[in-house]
């Protein structure tokens, strides 16, 4: 039964996806530039650098730019100034968000007004956080400010932060009505997810894409792949010429007071414009596992797209990553994890499950084994924000060693010193590994992936590998002793996980009972 249903799944994922040979269908594709090709660059020798970004990156610890940001700033800020769209398929932990941060912030350094300039679209609240980190470390040396739209703090204080309203005169009425008329982007800068982006879109008076220059957006593949309240083609519709707008509350507080800042989209008779609006908008679109599918690339309306990947092969690992697997039986996979834990001794490590559920559960399992001593944090997006915020810090600041995660929340999080992620479950595609395996090796570092495996996985999993190039994934072994030594803790601790489900699910139901009878009572 447990062997067809493994069959039946290597169907649909043979199907879902292309193999590494597959020749992109979209022309601009077939010809990329390739970053390998590039080196380190440091900043004493960066062309253009505006001088006044020297210091906040070297205090975040840079000293020279890694490739995929040479390559970025070449097109941008270089010799191809902004004519084209950039799409960069670059490894995780490459540098992909400084590779347009860096442009964008020198770019908007000369501006003399405040609008809203640059847009960055992420997928999650913690990801956009972390972006927002890295502009607002160089931005204001640059003069320039940056906000954040998550949903983080709430709609008015987010709003107060986007929004300034501008000192009244001495002397002069405005017209209390007609507040909107004189309402100001605070911001030159916003990094959103896409429902908050929306909301101010739609409800928030003054805020404006009017004048919008950069389109980032960030983890392509995983924002093209749901709608999310149509976002896109929501941005792309307000940023075109003389739009015709969906949405006549925008149109209504557009502010006209803004005259001589408006950024005016002209047909352009310019190189590579002809009939396009000018000045565009130049987007940006990355990933380390950036689609081909034309039909979702389409989505973007790209202008004369150039292609930026790592080498020939279209998924990438990081150069130090090593991978391991580690053979087990399915009914003692959590005394394997325990062992090769206590054998890590202590370093930070990321844990993947296949879903929140079972995050949960073995998380719950692992604070169980008290002779483990390491600390042990669920990290999921079952969790309020606030709940994950605060297991981020810790992880980040070492006072938890592991992280049991599922995958939603993973997707470009960027923590340092993490040595290790182990694959508890299986990832279900290369693209789920590669994300996954990400967390560790980054910016040049070492790092290590272990993939837990029952025997029929393996024919799936090597095949998996394939598609990254790699080959080298050698058994991890891990003594029979230092398992056995935790055989009759983990008897116990599977009863405890029992009472403690039973006792969640109860809970859960006496919640779900009270509420409903509130509801009728209603
Ligand atoms: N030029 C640089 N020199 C040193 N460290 C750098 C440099 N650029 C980026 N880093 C560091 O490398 C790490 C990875 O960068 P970043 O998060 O941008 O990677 P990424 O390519 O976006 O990865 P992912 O695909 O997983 O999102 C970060 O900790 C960042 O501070």
């Amino acid at each position: 039964m447990e062997h067809s249903m493994e069959k039946e799944r290597e169907r649909k994922i043979k199907m879902e996806e292309p193999s590494k040979k597959s020749v992109p269908i979209l022309p601009w594709m077939r010809s990329p530039i390739d970053v390998s090709i590039y080196e380190d660059c440091p900043l004493e020798t960066l062309p253009c650098l505006d001088s006044r970004l020297k210091a906040p990156l070297q205090s975040m610890g840079i000293s020279s730019l890694f490739p995929v940001q040479v390559a970025v700033w070449q097109e941008t800020v270089g010799p191809g100034s902004f004519e084209r769209d950039v799409c960069i398929n670059s490894p995780t932990g490459s540098g992909k968000t400084l590779a347009y941060a860096l442009p964008i912030v020198q770019t908007l350094s000369k501006r003399a007004v405040r609008c809203l300039r640059a847009l960055v679209v992420l997928p999650t609240r913690d990801l956009a956080l972390q972006v927002k980190e890295v502009f607002a470390a160089i931005a204001p040396a640059a003069g320039l400010s940056v906000g954040l739209a998550v949903g983080q703090s709430s709609i008015a204080d987010e709003i107060a932060e986007l929004i300034k309203r501008p000192k009244l005169e001495a002397g002069i009425c405005y017209d209390p009505e007609d507040i909107s008329q004189e309402l100001q982007s605070a911001v030159d800068i916003l990094v959103a997810t896409p429902g908050r982006l929306m909301d101010h879109i739609n409800s928030t008076k003054g805020f404006t894409l009017e004048h919008l220059c950069y389109l980032v957006v960030d983890e392509t593949d995983r924002l093209l792949r749901e709608a999310y309240q149509a976002w896109l083609p929501t941005v792309l519709q307000l940023t075109r010429p003389n739009h015709e707008s969906h949405f006549p509350c925008v149109n209504t507080f557009l502010p006209s007071t803004f005259g001589s800042l408006k950024t005016i989209r002209r047909r352009g008779v310019e190189r590579g414009f002809k009939d396009k609006p000018y000045p565009r908008l130049v987007k940006m679109v990355l990933s380390a596992t950036l689609t081909q599918d034309p039909s979702k690339l389409a989505q973007l309306y790209l202008h004369h797209p150039l292609f930026l990947t790592t080498g020939e092969s279209r998924y990438k690992l990081p150069e130090k990553l090593e991978s391991y697997k580690l053979m087990c039986e399915s009914k003692l996979k959590p005394l394997y994890l325990v062992a090769l834990l206590k054998s890590l001794g202590g370093e930070k490590c990321i844990v993947f499950t296949s879903s929140v559920e079972s995050t949960h559960r073995l998380c719950t399992l692992l604070n169980f084994f008290d002779d483990l001593k390491i600390k042990v944090k669920e990290y999921s997006g079952l969790q309020r924000q606030s709940v994950r915020s605060k297991t981020l810090k810790a992880f980040r600041e070492g006072e938890i060693q592991v992280l049991v995660s599922s995958d939603a929340m993973t997707r470009g999080m960027d923590v340092e010193g993490v040595r290790n992620v182990i694959n508890y479950d299986m990832p279900p595609y290369i693209k789920t590994y590669i994300h996954r395996a990400g967390r560790t090796a980054r910016a040049g570092q070492t790092g290590r992936c272990f993939t837990l495996l029952r025997k029929v996985e393996v024919k799936r999993f090597k095949k998996q590998l394939q598609k990254a190039e790699t080959n080298s994934c050698p058994v991890h072994t891990l003594s029979s002793e230092l398992i056995e030594s935790h055989h009759p803790i983990y008897l116990s601790a599977l009863e405890k996980l029992k009472d403690t489900i039973e006792s969640e699910a109860s809970r859960k139901r006496k919640i779900g009972f009270k509420y409903s009878k509130m509801g009728k009572g209603k």
